[in-house]
């Protein structure tokens, strides 16, 4: 095999770059070859509008897909939860690693609890789907919060409560893991208060369809769990047409008796941003042994969800 360097596509923010040279690290080890960082800038990253507006759906992606294609590197690292769920034919996700935590957090002023913020208390987000869960959870439990629609990278999120300017903000463990911030967290959100997005603290890496030999490579670091568990969630998205920006939650976790798995759950949640709607599911059964069963079991929860009205709970998504 080749000793020539591979190139690695990335987006360029210190989130992006984290998990990149670790991606990098572990695939120098499998191939045997240098990997080097080619960053690219994606419309995600340079656009100031919301993400709910610009439509959400792979606009940190497009780029580094169209490196991809012209052969300007052999792969590329993505965050899966931002990769929309149509995979082109001449793409492949070749390897899913091990997830992290896929637990969303609190970020908050004088290391407060999301329970024990006061009344009127501002917490920062530009997801639907945290605003959508957090908001039902205040309404269920009487808790007086004010959900402030926030963009910006990791570290300008956290700024907003530095600076006094919001009292919480809420963010994916994975990421501030990635970037060494994980210490700051004051709160992780039980997944029964906020299902985390599909896939969220999975990575991707993809590589072109016609690159046998990468492929076979990077299948090592392939993680066949994350990969079932993300598949039954990604498919569970895709049934309900909606993209990364829309307020759907889902989760599949297995469940085990001591040290032996027995079954997997799928959890599954859409809500109206101002919470006061909400449709959560879920399903457990005998673990998939195959990625179809993994889809099958994401289809079969959308339709109970689209049967209880999820579409209508979606806004300006597709119904
Ligand atoms: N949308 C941005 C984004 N994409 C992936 C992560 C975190 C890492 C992950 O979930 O894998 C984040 C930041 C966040 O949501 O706090």
């Amino acid at each position: 095999m080749s000793t020539k360097a591979l190139r690695l596509g990335t987006r360029r923010s210190k989130l992006a770059l984290a998990q990149s040279g670790r991606v990098a690290e572990a695939v120098s080890q499998v191939t045997g070859r240098p990997v080097e960082l080619v960053e690219i800038t994606t419309y995600g990253d340079v656009s100031k509008e919301a993400l709910a507006q610009i439509g959400g759906t792979g606009v940190f992606v497009t780029a580094l897909r169209e490196a991809l294609l012209k052969g300007e590197v052999d792969f590329a690292v993505h965050s899966l939860k931002d990769l929309p769920t149509g995979q082109p034919d001449e793409l492949v996700l070749a390897a899913l690693p091990e997830r992290e935590d896929p637990r969303d957090v609190i970020v908050a002023r004088d290391a407060l609890k999301f329970t024990d913020l006061p009344p009127g208390a501002r917490i920062g987000t530009g997801s639907p789907r945290r605003t959508a869960q957090l908001n039902a959870y205040a309404r269920a439990h009487g808790l007086d919060i004010e959900t402030v629609a926030i963009r910006g990278n990791i570290d300008t999120r956290m700024r907003f409560v530095r600076d006094g300017e919001l009292d919480a903000v809420v963010l994916a463990a994975a990421g501030l893991q990635r970037i060494g911030r994980i210490d700051e967290v004051t709160d992780f959100l039980s997944v029964d208060t906020v299902l985390p997005a599909p896939g969220q603290g999975a990575l991707a890496i993809e590589c072109t369809a016609d690159n046998a030999d990468l492929i076979a490579a990077l299948g090592e670091l392939d993680d066949p769990f994350t990969r079932v568990a993300v598949t039954a969630e990604r498919s569970l998205l895709a049934a309900l047409e909606a993209g990364c920006s829309a307020p759907v939650g889902a989760l599949a976790d297995l469940l085990a008796d001591g040290q032996i798995v027995k079954e997997m759950r799928l959890r599954g949640v859409v809500g109206t941003t101002d919470g006061s709607r909400m449709v959560q599911l879920s399903t457990t059964g005998p673990v998939p042994e195959t990625y179809d069963q993994a889809m099958a079991l994401g289809r079969e929860l959308a339709a109970e969800m689209l049967a209880q009205g999820a579409a209508g709970l979606m806004g300006e998504r597709a119904q």
